[in-house]
């Protein structure tokens, strides 16, 4: 039987504070992985966001629409702004120095996102309790005071590097086990001003 979805934090959640060795404000977080769909530059069609350390547990993204992010004509297909925003609210984990996994994400697409404009999204973690963290964003056209175009709320779970060693392609993990610097988030961790 599959378990209850819910993005409301349970009673006994707490709001985080950074992790003490998180990004400082404004430090631009990279890639996480270079064949990130969301935010590789190896991945080929790949949203490439951008994405930098906010204030408190929050970070910033930009995310351009190009002609082949299209689903209607000239328009961005949601399906990929909702991977933008999954990409985003995942960046979180740097803050709190853990890498988490997508649980459950909920889009709600307030405007066309035309092809040659830019979200600017915003995502913040409300709370944490255990292993799960509940996080929004928002993301604005054009300007980072823009009108709202896409809302987003989700709830990641933190895992272990086993997450991904023992349920990723063998091929592709052994590529990675063999060359860290792939995983730029692990070295991130490192590089830390
Ligand atoms: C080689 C190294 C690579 C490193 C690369 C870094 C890349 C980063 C990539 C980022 C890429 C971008 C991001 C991406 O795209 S990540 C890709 C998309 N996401 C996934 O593939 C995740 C698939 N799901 C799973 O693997 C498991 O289900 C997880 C790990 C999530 C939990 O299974 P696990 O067996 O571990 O734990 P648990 O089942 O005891 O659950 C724990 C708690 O969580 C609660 N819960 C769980 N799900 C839900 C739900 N849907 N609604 C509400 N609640 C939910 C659950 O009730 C429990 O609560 P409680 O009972 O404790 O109160």
């Amino acid at each position: 039987m599959s378990r209850p979805t819910s993005l409301t934090p349970p009673p006994e959640a707490v709001v985080p504070q950074p992790h003490p060795d998180a990004p400082s404000p404004g430090t631009e977080l990279g890639e996480h992985y270079s064949d990130c769909f969301g935010c590789g530059e190896a991945a080929p069609g790949g949203l490439r966001l951008r994405t930098r350390a906010g204030e408190g547990v929050s970070v910033d993204a930009e995310f351009t629409v190009t002609a082949q992010h299209q689903g209607a004509p000239g328009l961005a297909h949601g399906g990929l702004l909702t991977c933008a925003f999954d990409e985003a609210l995942g960046a979180i984990g740097y803050m709190l120095h853990t890498t988490a996994v997508t649980g459950h994400l909920e889009t709600d697409f307030r405007r066309p996102v035309p092809v040659g404009s830019t979200l600017y999204i915003h995502a913040w973690c409300e709370a944490v309790a255990g292993r799960k963290i509940y996080s929004r964003a928002v993301g604005r056209l054009d300007a980072a005071d823009g009108p709202i175009a896409v809302e987003a709320a989700a709830l990641f779970v933190s895992v272990g590097l086993e997450h991904f060693v023992d349920n990723g392609r063998a091929e592709e993990v052994r590529r990675v086990l063999d060359n860290p610097d792939l995983i730029k988030s692990g070295r991130a961790f490192e590089v830390n001003p």
